[in-house]
């Protein structure tokens, strides 16, 4: 029996940067072949069309696969196992396997895909590596459980205070092998420190915590850990066991919680529009809009008039950066963006403010 290919899960919230972070692992991955899978929340693909469009040499469209919508947890069986069954099948299998998940999925319901069998003598998880927006957490975003919490919770094991955000956060962390504090040069100097010691003491035991900053970490150091993570999952167990109804024996699964506050807490839809007049006063519009809102994540492509190269926009909170990634060639000139929030986003509100 050959060895297992070693597979590397990419977990984190919205917007902290995981895509960043594969772009820059593919770019430095040195002929290693690394097939990818790609699990996003909303509906147009951005993640999988930037990494796509990437130009990687080593990094062809077929390595790169998008699952459907939803939370891995429902759609193991329909979407996950028959994807890495994909993979796993060529007559040229990769090297390695890098899955993002969404930036609103729990990482556990996937890592334990990974005992299915069939998959188990395959691939092995080779780590969980939890990108963190460490912009957003210094800025207090997830203070609540991040900062000096600890002792807290410790005195009260039945908080009940905190937010879905502040939780999916939590099991991210809970999951990890890796985290990775990123955004670091939006940073005062020592923070990136401070933060990486909070996050240390959250993490379980022997958890690295390393900072970057554009995701740029060699890839030495993020691939090849050779965890098994699907070995032990009860040691990554959710923290946050209290939420749940009929509960009281603490021994409901993981379906039930990712329910509870997973998906179904947030959603997202699309926003078409036609071409763009200016592209800065569009970028301050989506600011104002975003803040207007309390958006989380906007992102996805404009056609600029006059430009024959599309707009990407990608805005986490009100910052939004934008950049030319690519000619339209034969697709339609249409901008397109998702719009990611909270449940109960005004989409009508958002939708005209946008066009006005
Ligand atoms: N200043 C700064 N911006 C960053 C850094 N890393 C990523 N970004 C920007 O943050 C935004 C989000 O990055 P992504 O890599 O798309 O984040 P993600 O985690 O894949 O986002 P989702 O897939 O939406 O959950 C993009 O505009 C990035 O350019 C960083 O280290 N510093």
């Amino acid at each position: 029996m050959s060895a297992k290919i070693p597979a590397t899960v990419v977990t984190g919230f919205l917007g902290a940067g995981k895509t960043t972070l594969i772009r820059h692992m593919l770019e430095n991955a040195k002929g290693k072949r690394i097939a990818l899978i790609i699990n996003e929340f909303g509906d147009l693909g951005v993640d999988g069309d930037i990494l796509k469009g990437c130009g990687i040499e080593t990094c062809t469209e077929e390595d790169v696969v998008e699952l459907s919508n939803g939370c891995i947890c429902c759609t193991v069986a329909d979407d996950f196992i028959p994807t890495m069954e994909m993979l796993l099948g060529r007559d040229n299998p990769p090297d390695h396997i890098v899955i993002e998940t969404s930036g609103l999925a729990l990482p556990q319901p996937l890592v334990r895909a990974f005992n299915w069998p069939g998959i188990s003598t395959k691939v092995t998880v080779d780590s969980v590596v939890t990108v963190v927006d460490g912009k957003a957490v210094s800025a207090g975003q997830f203070a609540h459980n991040v900062a000096a919490v600890d002792a807290q919770r410790k005195l009260d094991d039945n908080l009940d205070h905190e937010t879905p955000l502040a939780e999916l956060f939590e099991d991210q962390i809970a999951c990890a092998d890796m985290i990775v504090v990123n955004k670091t040069d939006l940073l005062a100097e020592g923070e990136a420190d401070h933060l990486r010691a909070v996050l240390k003491a959250e993490a379980r035991k022997g958890v690295q915590v390393v900072t970057s900053t554009m995701g740029a970490l060699p890839v030495s150091v993020l691939l090849g850990q050779r965890i098994g993570a699907e070995n032990d999952l009860d040691a990554r167990h959710e923290v946050h066991h209290h939420h749940h109804d009929h509960d009281d024996d603490h021994h409901h699964d993981d379906h039930d919680h990712e329910h509870s506050h997973g998906h179904d807490e947030f959603e997202s839809f699309v926003v078409e529009l036609g071409e763009i007049e200016d592209a800065n006063a569009f970028a301050e519009k989506v600011a104002d809009v975003i803040r207007a809102h309390d958006i989380l994540r906007l992102k996805g492509f404009a056609a600029i008039q006059g430009k024959p190269m599309r707009l990407t926009l990608q805005a986490v909170g009100p910052r939004v950066d934008t950049y030319f990634d690519r000619p339209f060639g034969t697709a339609p000139r249409l901008t397109r963006l998702v719009v990611i929030g909270q449940a109960g986003l005004k989409h009508a509100e958002i939708d005209a403010a946008l066009r006005a």
